[in-house]
């Protein structure tokens, strides 16, 4: 595995790459699941990690001082696609599911729960009809997420217009329960407010004491956790931020704007964590 893998053209990330390698111990490596560690596929169900990131995974865990999956995925789901549970190497793995309102850990391997939130059971009841009335194009999809309903438009004929003529809908929808709405690819998510992932890095991070951080991610949901690596980075904590991008043009610009390292999508992001476990093996 090579190590041209490890440059970074920013000076913040040639610094937070340095930070890592010099001081593993102290080093957290925060993923993104979908788009990430899991190629994007049509269905979501279907969608799993990419084969070689939990041996990648597992192959770097063990130097450093933590790993977290962060994710909009339920923890659990993103624990079964992953195939995170029951790994040597990831004993300590953590998964923040919901955007930091769950948490599975490896040690225990249960998941705890924020409180539900009373407008996610009235938006799925209404969700259904609310779709028909509005003219949703067909092959719009309902995924329940259990503390959050989200709307897919990839299957339709049109996904990108088909998603745009929901946004304005959803957004008021979303408000009329005390909902927000989380745009991703090709979804709208209507959940509950007050946790994002920049909230929950920021309290992993803390809770681990880290001495650096490496966060990949590909979609609008991980601009939080880059603001919150941004923040981080000015109070001296050193960061990289990888975007994982794709030939698709899906992953939005701004994220790879502010990212130190762009890789090829989830391949890229296994070469990546390879790379780093080469470099500290
Ligand atoms: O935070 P993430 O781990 O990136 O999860 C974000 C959403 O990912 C899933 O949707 C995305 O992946 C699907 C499977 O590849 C794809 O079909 C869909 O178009 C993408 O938006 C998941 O279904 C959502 O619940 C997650 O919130």
């Amino acid at each position: 595995m090579s190590s041209h893998l490890l440059t970074s053209s920013t000076s913040d990330g040639k610094e937070g790459l340095a930070a890592f390698l010099a001081n593993p111990e102290r080093a957290v490596v925060a993923l993104d699941f979908d788009g990430t560690l899991a190629p994007i596929v049509p269905d979501p169900e279907s969608a799993r990690a990419h084969p070689g990131a939990v041996p990648a995974l597992a192959r770097l865990a063990p130097h450093l001082g933590a790993v977290a999956v962060i994710t909009g995925r339920p923890a659990g789901v993103a624990v079964r696609y992953g195939g995170f549970a029951g790994v040597p190497g990831l004993e300590r793995l953590v998964v923040l599911g919901h955007y930091g309102a769950e948490r599975w850990d490896a040690v225990s391997g249960e998941v705890k729960s924020a409180g539900d939130h009373s407008g996610v059971d009235a938006v799925r009841a209404e969700l259904p009809g609310f779709l028909d009335r509005i003219g949703a194009w067909r092959g719009t999809w309902i995924e329940d997420k259990g503390r959050a309903v989200a709307v897919h438009t990839r299957r339709t004929e049109n996904p990108e217009a088909a998603f745009e003529a929901l946004r304005d809908p959803l957004n008021e929808l979303a408000a009329s329960h005390g909902l927000i709405v989380e745009p991703g690819r090709l979804v709208l998510e209507l959940r509950p407010p007050g946790m994002d992932k920049g909230v929950a890095l920021a309290a992993y991070l803390r809770e681990a004491d880290a001495g650096s951080v490496l966060y990949a991610g590909d979609d609008l949901g991980d601009l939080a956790a880059f603001g919150a690596v941004e923040r981080l980075r000015g109070e001296g904590l050193p960061g990289v931020l990888v975007c994982s991008g794709t030939a698709s043009g899906e992953v939005p610009p701004e994220l790879v704007a502010r990212s130190d390292l762009v890789v090829d999508g989830p391949q890229g992001v296994v070469d990546l964590l390879n790379a780093l476990a080469d470099a500290l093996g």
